[in-house]
């Protein structure tokens, strides 16, 4: 048990907040955790299912004295709330976010930020997707990976405490520049998110088959389509407003590669086919190998040639 914080201050209460809540409790790592939602019922539940000790009508009350402020709310509302928490922040305070972004929030919020407090922007790579503060578990971020942003100037102190706070939660950390941060995601998130919304979007438009069926026959890709595109949508509509020029490029890429493959279905060329199955292969298996997901059944281990 290790009090890296006496007072944790949550702004937005719902799937990773809560996470968070859970996770520090557990190991110890704050004093007292209390927090802000902008509606009465999120605080009312927040605190009847204990997941913070206090809640507060206003993020500027939630913030008084906290020597850890973590703004959990969508990436487009990030700036107006710093705007809101800046004279309320506590001399050496450090204020971080989980926002799924970074080059726009650090712009957003940043020039709201006294020079009495510590800016650290960060992301974990976990989440689900449900919404809302019954939708926390402490195990969410074990063994995922949790990206931080520093700017360069940042006190190194600050950041050591908050990567310690995020290791103690089961994350590994690791720091990157936001705008390569920005591009990384547009590969590995943003756009496989805006591709599945885009295949359930499909399937609902299709006539010739009925709703009834794609429930029914779905198969194991279009299920996780739709369990991605169940996702939040406010959420989600501001990651790409916030995250326009990476996912514009990578979108433009996806659509010539998937034109490519068009034209070798259309020629029947399945050398090509099999040539880029097999590409793509070699990359889940990495993935399998690297231990980076653990929902795989055969997580960890991959089956060689000849098992
Ligand atoms: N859901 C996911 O899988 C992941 C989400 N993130 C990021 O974490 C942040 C929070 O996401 P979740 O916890 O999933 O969202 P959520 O929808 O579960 O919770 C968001 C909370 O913010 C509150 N909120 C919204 N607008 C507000 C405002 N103007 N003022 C005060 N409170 C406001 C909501 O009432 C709710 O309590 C987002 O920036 C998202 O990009 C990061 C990693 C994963
Ligand atoms: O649920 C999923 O598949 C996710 O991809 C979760 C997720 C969503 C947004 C993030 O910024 C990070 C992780």
């Amino acid at each position: 048990m290790t009090q890296l914080y006496n007072k944790v201050a949550l702004i937005g209460l719902g799937l990773i907040a809560g996470s968070m809540a859970k996770a520090m409790r557990r190991a110890g790592l704050a004093g007292e955790i209390v927090g802000h939602a902008r509606s009465a019922e999120t605080r009312k539940t927040a605190l009847e299912i204990g997941l913070v000790d206090a809640v507060f009508d206003t993020a500027a009350e939630a913030v008084k004295d906290a020597d850890l402020v973590v703004l959990c709310v969508p990436v487009g509302v990030m700036g107006s709330i710093a705007q809101e928490i800046a004279p309320h922040l506590a001399q050496d305070a450090t204020v971080s976010d989980v926002g799924s972004v970074k080059k726009a929030i650090i712009d957003a919020v940043q020039p709201h930020m006294p020079d009495h407090v510590h800016f650290i922007p960060a992301h974990p790579l976990a989440g689900t997707e449900h919404s809302g503060p019954h939708a926390g578990f402490a195990d969410l971020f074990n063994n995922r990976w949790c990206l931080f942003t520093p700017l360069p100037e940042t006190d190194r102190a600050y950041v050591d405490r908050l990567k310690q706070l995020w290791s103690e939660m089961g994350a590994n950390v690791e720091e990157m520049d936001a705008e390569h941060h920005d591009l990384v995601l547009a590969v590995t998130s943003h756009t496989p998110h805006l591709i599945a919304y885009t295949m359930v979007g499909v399937a609902d438009d299709l006539q010739r088959v009925a709703n009834k069926e794609v429930i029914d026959f779905s198969a194991a890709g279009f299920r996780d389509f739709t369990r991605i595109a169940a996702s939040d949508p406010t959420m989600w509509r501001d990651v790409f407003l916030n995250n326009k020029e990476a996912t514009l490029e990578i979108l433009g890429r996806f659509t010539e590669e998937l034109f490519d493959l068009q034209r070798a279905i259309r020629r029947g060329d399945g050398e090509q086919l099999f040539d880029h199955f097999t590409r793509t292969r070699a990359i889940r298996r990495s993935i399998i190998d690297a231990g980076q997901d653990t929902n795989a059944p055969n997580f960890g281990r991959y089956p060689k040639e000849g098992d």
